[in-house]
């Protein structure tokens, strides 16, 4: 059975004695090494969730654990060490004037020795692709690369948790892969429980399992395949689905008796290549 390690009890939060509730009743689990996508429409509290989850913001009720832990003033310090995240604008994210003094910032800050530092730093940057920039100006970097470097920081301090809060919308499609394949990698090889939100959908199919937001409360949790199948309830609540399974609808309807519900082109193709060998 995996450990669970992020907890939400019945969670409300707004911003503030006189603003509307952002997120109502919210209950949820996540396990060990799980990849969960959070997706849901604009303003619907993803990112409150991530703010939430650590400590940039507390819950006026209800309660957050995070590996056994409640999450409050007390624990905040060591939450944060477990629970790193990566925004959508690199920019924000920089405080150093090179590569590496940027990687190494988190750690200056948790009192690493320097040969620790220098073996993470090295390991970090090797781990997503960045090793050959230890010295180049972050400003210098391309979007992606920025990126790159913004998640070796948060691993050079060994989270357990990694959240990445629209961390591809600012890159074309081949950024988006390419970012999204080394956390994959990086993920895998650390033994990470991922946590991104999103509106690609190509990232979303590759989670594990899907938490759908709406309005503040949680409208879904299941896997990627079982969300996609609610093609008009997702529209509803102002939602995209992947082409492909609206491609497989529209087969359905001209009688091509589509198997199950695609994710990928893959997938799609290999269905009818599968039907098509039995005619
Ligand atoms: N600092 C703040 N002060 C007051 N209200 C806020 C603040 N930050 C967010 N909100 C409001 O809280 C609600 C939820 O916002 P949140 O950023 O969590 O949504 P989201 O689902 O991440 O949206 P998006 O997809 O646009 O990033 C929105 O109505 C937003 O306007």
């Amino acid at each position: 059975m995996r450990k669970k390690v992020i907890e939400f009890r019945n969670v409300s939060f707004r911003y503030g004695d006189e603003q509307p509730w952002v997120l109502r009743n919210c209950t949820f689990e996540i396990y060990e090494k799980e990849w969960i996508a959070i997706i849901g429409h604009n303003g619907s509290g993803k990112s409150t969730i991530a703010k939430l989850l650590n400590g940039l913001l507390s819950p006026q009720e209800g309660e957050i654990i995070i590996d056994g832990q409640q999450v409050n003033q007390d624990t905040i310090w060591n939450i944060r060490k477990d629970v790193g995240m990566v925004f959508q604008n690199p920019d924000n994210q920089f405080v150093g004037t090179t590569v590496q003094d940027d990687v190494a910032f988190g750690m200056e800050n948790r009192g690493f020795v320097r040969e620790e530092m220098i073996k993470r730093i090295d390991e970090t940057l090797s781990a997503v692709g960045m090793q050959d920039y230890l010295l180049t100006e972050p400003h210098r970097l391309s979007g992606g690369q920025k990126q790159r470097v913004a998640i070796a920081s948060v691993l050079a301090i060994s989270p357990q948790v990694l959240i990445l809060d629209e961390a591809t919308a600012m890159l074309d499609p081949k950024g988006r892969k390419e970012i999204m394949q080394t956390v994959s990698d990086v993920q895998e090889k650390n033994d990470l429980t991922l946590i991104t939100i999103t509106h690609d959908l190509h990232e979303v199919v590759q989670a594990e399992r899907v938490i759908v937001m709406n309005n503040g409360e949680i409208w879904d949790e299941a896997l990627p395949r079982e969300i996609f199948s609610k093609k008009e309830a997702l529209r509803k609540i102002g939602l995209d689905v992947p082409f492909v399974a609206i491609l497989a609808d529209e087969l359905k309807e001209v009688g091509i008796k589509i198997t199950q519900e695609p994710l990928n082109q893959e997938e799609l193709l290999e269905d009818l290549w599968t039907l098509h060998s039995r005619t």
